[in-house]
């Protein structure tokens, strides 16, 4: 499958960003063939982690150039002890030890998010082999939440037939209250605007307004509540509009809102899908990217310091590419 316009347009805006990316799975053959990809197209500047030996001769045998690429083996590094030291600044008040820390940065994840924290690159990609838990809590303790005590999320880039949708929380929060959901709702109608995408934002239930009740349901009722209150306080003027709780077809299909929410100010035209638990987001984004067909990019991650985002471990190369790209335009 190509490219989409829509995400060949964020790698053009990326080529002219000129970004560093840590790429820290360089023992994974995507992983790889990504790098290749992104170097070649100069979509941003690489740093690979893994065993130098391996990626050198992975290289060597497709005949792809290193050049322009940096390899680092972390368990070599000159820099392990230093961003040990720093690793165990961060963490010590949480009862770690030095020799725990440098145990962690050894580890690629740990090593790769200690690069972007000391400023060597500006975002990191992971996940193509990492637990999407294993991917976000280094950055949780390294990179940290940008708001102390704030919520980070996730969100996923679904681009369906050239459309780009937001779907929100696919990949981090498992089970949001309804001030998470509020704070997931607001994130993610910011970064619908970050990228271009109507901050038009449902969010999504098995009830529309009151159609059914119970404790589901009135979470969503009460996240709405909160979220619309966020925008006032937060994020006025920006044009984001939120609205809920809405099923999925009353959302995304006017002639549907039309019969069951014909006041919702969506009209059936959101572009910010809010879904109320981890499991009915990644179950949907799912869906929708092998179903059908859609190109789906993420979990990128919401609300941190600095771009950190993942991938599924089921992951294309071009997915990999893409959130690369992505990442490059949420640098600074
Ligand atoms: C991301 C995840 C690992 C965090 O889990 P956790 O058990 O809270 O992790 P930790 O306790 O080690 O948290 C690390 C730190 O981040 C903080 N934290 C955890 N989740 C946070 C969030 N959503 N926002 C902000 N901070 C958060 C914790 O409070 C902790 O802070 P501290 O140690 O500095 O006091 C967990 O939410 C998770 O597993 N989510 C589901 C991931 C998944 O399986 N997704 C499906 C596939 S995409
Ligand atoms: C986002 C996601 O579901 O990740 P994975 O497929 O790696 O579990």
């Amino acid at each position: 499958m190509g490219r989409s316009l829509f995400i060949q347009q964020i790698i053009d805006s990326a080529k002219l960003k000129q970004r560093s990316i840590v790429l820290p799975e360089g023992n994974d053959e995507r992983v790889r063939e990504a790098a290749n990809t992104i170097n070649q197209e100069g979509i941003a500047t690489i740093t690979l982690l893994g065993s130098e030996q391996a990626i050198t001769e992975a290289f060597s045998s497709k005949g792809w150039s290193l050049e322009g690429i940096t390899v680092i083996d972390p368990e070599t590094s000159g820099k392990l002890q230093e961003y040990a030291d720093a690793f165990y600044e961060l963490r010590k008040a949480k009862g770690i030890k030095p020799e725990q820390a440098l145990e962690a940065v050894k580890q690629a994840n740990y090593f790769g998010m200690m690069i972007v924290q000391a400023g060597e690159a500006d975002g990191l990609v992971s996940g193509a082999v990492h637990s999407t838990a294993d991917t976000v809590r280094p950055a949780l303790q390294i990179i940290k939440a940008a708001k102390r005590g704030a919520t980070v999320s996730s969100f996923f880039l679904e681009c369906v037939n050239d459309v780009p949708y937001i779907f929100s929380d696919c990949g981090l929060v498992e089970d949001p209250d309804a001030d998470q959901l509020s704070q997931i709702a607001v994130q993610s109608a910011n970064s619908a605007i970050q990228f271009g995408i109507p901050p038009m934002t449902a969010m999504l239930s098995y009830s529309t307004y009151g159609s059914a009740s119970s404790p589901l349901v009135e979470k969503v009722q009460e996240a709405t509540k909160l979220a619309k209150q966020r925008v006032a306080d937060e994020c006025p003027g920006k044009g984001i509009i939120v609205d809920g709780e809405l099923q999925l077809d009353a959302a995304i299909v006017p002639e549907v809102a039309a019969k069951k929410a014909p006041e919702s100010p969506l009209g059936g035209e959101a572009r910010v899908l809010i879904f109320p638990d981890l499991n009915a987001g990644n179950i949907s984004y799912k869906i929708v990217e092998r179903m059908a067909g859609a190109e789906a990019f993420g979990p990128l991650l919401q609300g941190l310091n600095k771009p950190v985002n993942d991938l599924s471990r089921g992951c294309s190369v071009e997915d990999i590419v893409g959130v690369a790209a992505i990442t490059v335009l949420q640098a600074f």
